[in-house]
């Protein structure tokens, strides 16, 4: 398949060699043949000898490639390869020397099936009338609606001129400038990886949330949009409070359609949200405060290529519970809180190891990425694991007061920068060269041993004992049970409740539906609480739930609640088959990433695709 990157195995291109600066970007938005079709001008710093550039792309339609002059570039376009896409080469046609600059165009249509795009029909957005386009490109998926060097170890300024019909808004990871008939312009002078290119383009309305931030999303959720996400600029103040400076300029907040894959996606100046956040009740904002501390962690300071995601993610877990802390006024409590939402990342944590195995090297911190799509290692791992290592590492060196200083410190050294897992060891070692607690970590075992961490911190347990209790209660079939047993508990006692429900013995049926009516949780507008009660019913094999769980798994896709909802009906063999019969109807509504991991969730191979 040629070779890959000394620095990145998810990428052809040889950043080392020469290096992308700059992007321009001119494309036009084709809803009929759900292509992009334009061209990208790269701005491209020579580090070494060279007489050939190496690019990333997947099924891109490449008409033209032109050097400054506008003489006409030899390439070749490797095989494809499934799901990383093709080595581009760039024929130069003399050598280039270290220190010069080039600048090469790149005209080219996208694939309808590109992997990061998703083309929604009409039917599929909340207003009916018009089709939709959004983008997800982490982790390798920017190759697809982009020839780049598809790895974080580059960051980039980009600007964007992109024409799309004239009732549409355009909308990108960057500063919006004008907006003028069917022509918006866009720039991000900040540097960041491919993975953080984003576009959405659809009728959509706005509201302003704050002084730099904005919610968008189509009419029919924006007002509900507005009062869910009415704290933005309180949790940005928050954040710039332990953090430092919010460097971005904008945070925007994008809502959406359904079948958006992912809680949140960190995308610059404009965060991508599932339309799940919208409970009705601001308890999903720590989702919204996790993908405002990438604009430090993941944004501003970067993995080096996705063996050490948990640098984006396991950091961001972090701040985001120590800044969800610090919003609340009374310390103890804002302690005990942390530790809580700690508790529940630790379950979290207990059931992604189980289902990759306590054994799998996935489940190590650094993982190995050769021959693995990062798609197929993604789980919590990165995030608790990895969060809870910095707890650790807190713990140990002192506490918040000394570390937070070392948080600061490790933003601004790595700032604009990608790293990885060893120039965050030597850094930190080096910031607690007189600290003698930090000789006893032992890194080995933290970063690259499976299974569960080798220490789990002493949580404060306050906010779980009511839990425990309650627990012991629904045990005891003599004991009835009333909405009093949860009525003083906040939303996310109930989730843990629920989640300790899951990890356990099936419930009996009759206890089960005494549960889901007494605690109303059967039908819950929540959809954490929802999603779990959903998977309980699974549990104890109640067949008299099957249409809540399709409707749950067919009217949004989450891959957090719809992943695991798929592998518990999979495992019930009863509904198997109904299972993957209710998948392949309904695949060709899904976007590339949920489809791809559903079918190794289902155990399907390609062959079995559904021909309606
Ligand atoms: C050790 C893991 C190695 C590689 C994984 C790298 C990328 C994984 C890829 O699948 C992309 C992930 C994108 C995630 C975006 C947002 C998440 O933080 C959302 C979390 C889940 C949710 O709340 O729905
Ligand atoms: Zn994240």
């Amino acid at each position: 398949m040629g070779a890959l990157s000394p620095l990145d195995p998810s990428s052809f291109s040889r950043p080392e060699q020469a290096i992308i600066r700059h992007i321009s970007l001119n494309l036009n938005v084709d809803f009929e043949k759900h292509v992009l079709h334009g061209h990208a001008k790269l701005d491209v710093d020579v580090l070494e000898d060279i007489n050939s550039l190496i690019l990333d792309a997947s099924n891109l339609k490449i008409s033209s490639i032109e050097a400054d002059d506008g003489s006409k570039l030899q390439y070749k376009l490797g095989e494809h390869i499934p799901n990383m896409g093709s080595k581009l080469t760039i024929l130069l046609p003399k050598q280039h020397i270290a220190g010069e600059k080039l600048k090469i165009k790149i005209t080219y249509t996208t694939d309808p099936q590109a992997s990061a795009l998703q083309w929604l029909d009409p039917e599929q957005t909340s207003g009916k009338k018009h089709p939709y386009l959004f983008s997800q490109c982490q982790p390798i998926h920017a190759r697809s609606i982009l020839p780049c060097q598809d790895t974080p170890a580059v960051k980039f300024t980009y600007d964007a001129e992109v024409t799309a019909p004239e009732e549409f808004t355009v909308l990108m990871s960057a500063l919006r400038g004008e907006a003028r008939s069917n022509r918006t312009t866009f720039r991000q002078p900040m540097p960041l990886p491919s993975y953080l290119v984003a576009i959405a383009v659809g009728v959509l309305e706005s509201r302003t949330l704050g002084p730099r931030s904005r919610v968008w999303s189509e009419k029919e959720e924006i007002e509900r949009s507005a009062w869910e996400f009415a704290e933005t600029e309180k949790y940005l103040q928050a954040a710039e409070k332990l953090c430092g400076p919010y460097e971005w300029s904008e945070y925007d907040l994008l809502v959406l359609p359904p079948s958006f894959p992912y809680g949140g996606m960190e995308n610059p100046c404009l965060t991508f949200v599932t339309p799940t956040l919208l409970a009705g009740d601001r308890s999903q904002a720590d989702v919204i405060v996790h993908e405002i501390m990438h604009s430090w962690t993941g944004n501003l300071v970067t993995n080096r290529n996705f063996e050490h995601f948990w640098l984006n993610e396991g950091f961001t877990v972090f701040l985001e519970r120590k800044v969800g802390a610090s919003l609340i006024n009374d310390s103890v409590e804002a302690k005990r809180s942390r530790d809580f939402q700690s508790l529940l990342g630790l379950q979290e944590l207990s059931e992604a190891v189980s289902v990759f195995g306590a054994s799998s090297p996935l489940t190590n911190l650094v993982v190995d990425l050769n021959g693995i799509h990062p798609d197929d290692a993604f789980s919590r791992v990165p995030y608790e694991k990895g969060s809870l290592f910095l707890r650790y590492l807190e713990d140990q060196v002192g506490g918040p007061e000394v570390f937070d200083d070392f948080l600061r410190a490790y933003l601004t050294k790595f700032r604009k920068k990608s790293l990885d897992t060893e120039q965050f060891k030597a850094f930190l070692l080096e910031y607690f060269k007189d600290n003698q607690a930090i000789k006893q970590v032992d890194w080995d075992s933290w970063l690259h041993k499976s299974g569960m961490p080798p220490i789990i911190p002493d949580y404060d347990t306050t906010m779980t004992k009511a839990i425990s209790a309650l627990l012991v209660k629904i045990d005891d079939s003599n004991a009835s049970l009333s909405y009093e047993d949860v009525a003083n508990f906040t939303p996310h006692q109930m989730i843990h409740m629920l989640q300790q429900l899951i990890d356990r013995p099936a419930l009996p049926l009759e206890r089960l539906a005494a549960l889901g009516k007494e605690y109303k949780v059967n039908g819950n507008k929540n959809t954490e609480i929802l999603y779990r009660w959903l998977r309980l019913c699974i549990r104890s094999r109640d067949d008299t739930k099957l249409q809540d769980v399709f409707h749950f798994v067919n009217s949004q896709g989450r891959m957090k609640y719809v992943r695991p909802v798929y592998r518990d009906l999979y495992a019930w063999e009863d509904v198997r088959a109904r299972a993957i019969d209710n998948f392949l109807k309904n695949e060709k509504y899904m976007m590339h990433v949920s489809a791809y991991t559903l079918r190794k969730d289902l155990h399907l191979d390609e062959k079995t695709k559904n021909t309606e």
